[in-house]
């Protein structure tokens, strides 16, 4: 089969911007009727690219608006290279390789498209567009007439003059691109959606594209056994940051957002024909929701909690679980600290009672921090964290963790729990959620902590039996307490709260805000949305908490097979004889497994029978199989 002649449309098309209001942009930068300028451009190129004024028409009507010079046009040539839409940027490599069967058509400028063009290996001589003309002082006077294109009907002209053999395919997003079809000049046309839907012209098309992969997939070019990206679909639920939605739209994904976290039958629901799910700490991932999840490929944690996902049922149905260890601890420890100050001297109560109209002053029972001690209960990333911080406040540190950490600064490790609890003033939990810890922190221990103590936990709502602590708290053993997570938690602001900690002493209730400040969330939004878009587009698990971790480069000129199975002899020996059968030459391979599954990815030349797709997919053992390209 003969491979189609490409031709694009440039404005709006290749670009975000349309030329003409960009110049006018910078051309009426200081005029001061610039903003009706402007509307007038923005309305005759509404009504160019709709069909309603002919193209010449409005094309010279806007250039005499405009008062345009040579140097308005070299501030836009300048910057075009920033200005290509997003789908193109990232299919740079499909014009590399097909440029001497792609056009750029265009009733815009030349010396505006050229450098795009060079950028995307496309030659002068298939750059299809008008020609502006200057005086001798750099003045625009106009467009060079005798070219069809400053024309009504000059896109199917110059088309048919170039005699093309093979099916034209026409992509665009204006009324001029919808002429080509009209005029039988191409045979199939594509409405371009991805800056600007026009309902006349997708009226009139073969098919609407929402992105260049869309054109690519549909015309199988490149993009034949691979899936567009706007059609994998992400849920974002419980009010994640936008800076990711902005991310994994940039790189091409189709992304919702909803506010709240869902339960169980709302979010299995949901997640019919979703790809990526990305969820905080109060939305339950079960091995329900996943055994139901038609299309999931991966879900991030977008917190440093993953105990409210099963992640071992994920791994089981090939979904990768990412998450942000590291970008919200800072916060959580700040919050620790302020927190402790707080309690030491009684600071909410007496806020409460001054809102009251009581005035307490006294310095009964009020502490400095200097010289206390502190237990931590935990000591990773936020609890080693918090021990810096805490020594540095002059405070003596001692922690308890289960696995062997190192001590910062001159912290004590206690072997024992008990020990610890026997010496703090202060004991701020910060232990994983693992199922294990529910309780941790019970009546029994708080009856070992020294009476008067302050307790913290921002750590999960499990690991302390509430109720236990209400009664310390009452009994007066333990003198006040800060509490940020709680066993049942609101789904949604609106939601109410209950506990029996409501109305105690010196009691600080937080609604799970230690990592809730502007900065980790953005910094998570970063660092998971960068996690998805390594496993979507490279098949990279570094920070996968469920799969084997491997760390991998783009894929470039190779397509790259990925094979998730279960860790079972014979797996890597199967899947290696399918290939070499199929005549596959293999350019890499990565094998990672651990004591449940294997990871095997594969590049390979790009030449090969799709039917060996179908092998791979079937060898037993799998889980998932996926390709990139
Ligand atoms: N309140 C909030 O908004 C936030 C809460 N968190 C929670 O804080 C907790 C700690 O987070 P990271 O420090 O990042 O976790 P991490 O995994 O780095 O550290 C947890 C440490 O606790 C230890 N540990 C687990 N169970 C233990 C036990 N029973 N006794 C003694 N040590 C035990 C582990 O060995 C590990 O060193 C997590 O539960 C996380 O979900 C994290 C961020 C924000
Ligand atoms: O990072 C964590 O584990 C947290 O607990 C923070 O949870 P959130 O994102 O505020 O629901």
């Amino acid at each position: 089969m003969t491979s189609p002649v490409f031709i694009f449309d440039f404005d709006s098309t290749l670009v975000r911007i349309e030329t003409l209001e960009a110049l006018a942009d910078i051309a009426l930068s200081d005029a001061p009727d610039a903003a009706a300028k402007k509307a007038e451009i923005a309305a005759l190129t509404d009504q160019a690219m709709t069909g309603q004024v002919d193209f010449g028409t409005a094309l010279r009507r806007r250039l005499d608006l405009l008062a345009l010079n040579r140097s308005h046009v070299e501030a836009l040539t300048d910057r075009i290279l920033d200005e290509a839409s997003a789908s193109i940027r990232r299919n740079v490599d499909f014009f590399e390789r097909h440029a001497e069967r792609v056009y750029i058509l265009s009733g815009g400028f030349r010396e505006v498209i050229a450098p795009l063009a060079a950028r995307l290996g496309i030659a002068a001589d298939h750059v299809l567009a008008n020609d502006l003309i200057y005086d001798a002082e750099g003045r625009v006077t106009g467009v060079d007439d005798a070219n069809p294109l400053s024309r009504e009907n000059g896109k199917p002209e110059v088309i048919k003059a170039l005699n093309l053999t093979g099916p034209v395919v026409m992509v665009g997003d204006g009324w001029t691109d919808a002429e080509v079809k009209l005029a039988g000049a191409a045979s199939r046309f594509y409405a371009f959606t991805e800056v600007v839907s026009r309902p006349k012209v997708i009226e009139v098309a073969d098919a609407t594209a929402a992105s260049l992969d869309e054109v690519l997939f549909a015309e199988g070019v490149a993009g034949r056994w691979s899936y567009p990206r706007n059609r994998i679909r992400m849920l974002l639920l419980e009010n994640i940051h936008p800076a990711a939605v902005e991310r994994l739209e940039e790189a091409g994904y189709s992304v919702e957002t909803m506010k709240g976290a869902l339960d169980e039958d709302d979010l299995i629901e949901a997640i019919k024909g979703v790809h990526v799910l990305g969820i905080r700490s109060k939305t339950n991932v079960s091995a329900r929701v996943l055994e139901q999840a038609d299309r999931l490929l991966a879900v991030a944690a977008f917190c440093i909690g993953t105990n409210q996902i099963d992640l071992e049922a994920a791994a089981e149905h090939g979904v990768a679980v990412f998450n942000a260890p590291y970008s919200n601890t800072r916060s959580v420890v700040e919050l620790a600290i302020g927190l402790t100050i707080v309690l030491m001297r009684d600071v909410a109560d007496k806020s409460a009672a001054m809102h009251q109209g009581q005035w307490n002053k006294s310095a009964t029972g009020s502490r400095e921090l200097r010289g206390k001690t502190l237990g931590i209960v935990g000591y990773g990333a936020i609890g080693s964290q918090l021990s810096v911080l805490a020594e540095g406040l002059g405070m003596r540190v001692i922690f308890h963790d289960l696995s062997e950490r190192l001590a910062l600064g001159n912290a004590r490790r206690m072997r024992s729990l008990d020990a610890l609890l026997a010496e703090a003033d202060v004991v701020s939990l910060h232990v994983d959620g693992r199922k294990d810890n529910a309780d941790v922190i019970g009546a029994a221990q708080f009856a070992k902590m020294k009476p008067g103590v302050l307790f913290l936990n921002l750590s999960r709502g499990h690991v302390v039996d509430v109720d236990a602590l209400a009664e310390a708290l009452k009994s007066g053993r333990i003198a006040g307490a800060a509490v940020d997570v709680f066993p049942e938690e609101p789904r949604t602001n609106a939601d109410p709260f209950a506990s029996p900690l409501q109305g105690l002493k010196n009691v600080i209730l937080s609604p799970h805000i230690g990592g809730s400040t502007e900065e980790a969330q953005e910094a998570i939004a970063e660092f998971a949305a960068e996690r998805l878009l390594g496993y979507l587009n490279r098949g990279d698990t570094t920070f996968c908490v469920n799969l084997p971790n491997v760390q991998l480069a783009e894929v470039s000129r190779a397509h790259r097979l990925l094979h998730i199975h279960r860790n079972q002899p014979g797996v890597l020996a199967e899947l290696n004889r399918a290939l070499s059968s199929a005549g596959l030459n293999i350019l890499g391979q990565h094998l990672k497994t651990d004591e449940r599954t294997g990871y095997v990815i594969t590049d390979v030349d790009r030449d090969y029978d799709p039917e060996v797709l179908k092998v791979l997919r079937d060898l037993p053992g799998t889980v998932r199989f996926r390709m990139l390209h």
